[in-house]
């Protein structure tokens, strides 16, 4: 099984056959390619650019910038741990963290045109929203409960969210690779669903939910990727798979530099995980049946929100 390519003009003139072909992508791999996404491929080269150039500063410099209590800023080699259970060390990469730049005061270094980036983080937001309403349509969310726009009236930009506009640069690797050294440790998202721009070097790779397998998502020209995150999971009640991913070395391009753009999609912080009101989903009764209410607080169980489920989350990545 291989990650289906979805080319998004037919949303435009086919909402219902594209909404299907998302959905079966989301419920078998969790990931799929989307051409024709809409976001021009000047602003992601201009991205790229933006983010060669910060990543080329001395560490001193980029260290002025370091990640503050919210998890914004910069973050450094080794800082960030996605799979402690199996990584001897952190990953072996570097990122920085914008919030909604548009709502937030973030100090940003002097070559991060803050325009630019509100710029991107919206055009990056809209095509989310784009996403969502498709996946309301095939799950048959009711009009009364807000059909096509029950996932954007919970992801209203200008409210209090997760969302994250991530960079990344993964280092060549200056020693022997062992086994437990990865660019980015096994790990699911932790929003609703992640946009990520890759470029030139692949190494991301994927665990099928089906059979478990590792398969890498190579680069495609000219398309985004995108991926379920655990809020969809939750509210999908299982249905849509949020896939583990990773990014390894591999010996042709370990000692190369990769540059990759993530736009993590989350609902706003007071939203519950509860199972959303699909007709879809009542009639069927198979599906592994899993509910908000996960983690106990104080040994009681609470239903989950949005942002309580990202602290959690967090918590347990970072060193
Ligand atoms: O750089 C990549 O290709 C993936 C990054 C990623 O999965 C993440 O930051 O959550
Ligand atoms: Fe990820």
């Amino acid at each position: 099984m291989e990650i289906p390519i979805i080319d998004f003009s037919l949303f435009d003139t086919d909402q219902v056959n594209c909404s299907k072909e998302i959905k079966k992508a989301s419920e078998t791999v969790g990931f799929f390619y989307l051409k024709n996404h809409g976001i021009s491929q000047d602003i992601i080269d201009g991205m790229f650019t933006h983010t060669k150039e910060f990543f080329d500063l001395s560490k001193e410099e980029k260290l002025k910038y370091s990640v503050d209590e919210n998890k914004k800023g910069y973050i450094s080699i080794h800082q960030e741990m996605l799979d402690p259970s199996n990584q001897k060390i952190g990953d072996w990469k570097e990122c920085f963290n914008f919030g909604k730049l548009q709502n937030e005061n973030q100090e940003l270094p002097p070559n991060f045109e803050k325009e630019f980036f509100i710029k991107f983080e919206k055009m990056c937001h809209q095509l989310c929203m784009k996403i969502l309403q498709a996946f309301a349509i095939a799950l048959e969310i009711p009009q009364e409960e807000g059909g096509k726009n029950w996932f954007e009236q919970r992801h209203k930009y200008e409210n209090k969210s997760g969302d994250t506009l991530r960079i990344l640069h993964y280092p060549p690797m200056n020693h022997n690779v062992d086994e437990k050294d990865f660019r980015a440790g096994s790990h699911t998202d932790y929003g609703s669903l992640t946009i990520l721009f890759q470029k030139d070097i692949g190494g991301l790779e994927i665990e099928l939910p089906s059979t478990k397998q590792w398969i890498s998502a190579p680069v495609i020209n000219d398309c985004a990727l995108i991926n379920i995150a655990d809020l969809l999971e939750y509210w999908s009640k299982g249905l849509f798979k949020s896939t583990k991913h990773r990014v390894t070395f591999n010996n042709d391009t370990s000692m190369m530099d990769r540059y990759s753009i993530a736009y993590f999609c989350h609902a706003e912080d007071d939203v519950g995980l509860d199972p959303i009101p699909s007709k879809y989903l009542e009639n069927l009764n198979s599906i592994n049946v899993k509910k908000g209410i996960v983690y106990g607080v104080d040994g009681i169980k609470t239903p989950l929100t949005a942002g309580e489920h990202l602290r959690y989350r967090l918590v347990s990545t970072y060193r």
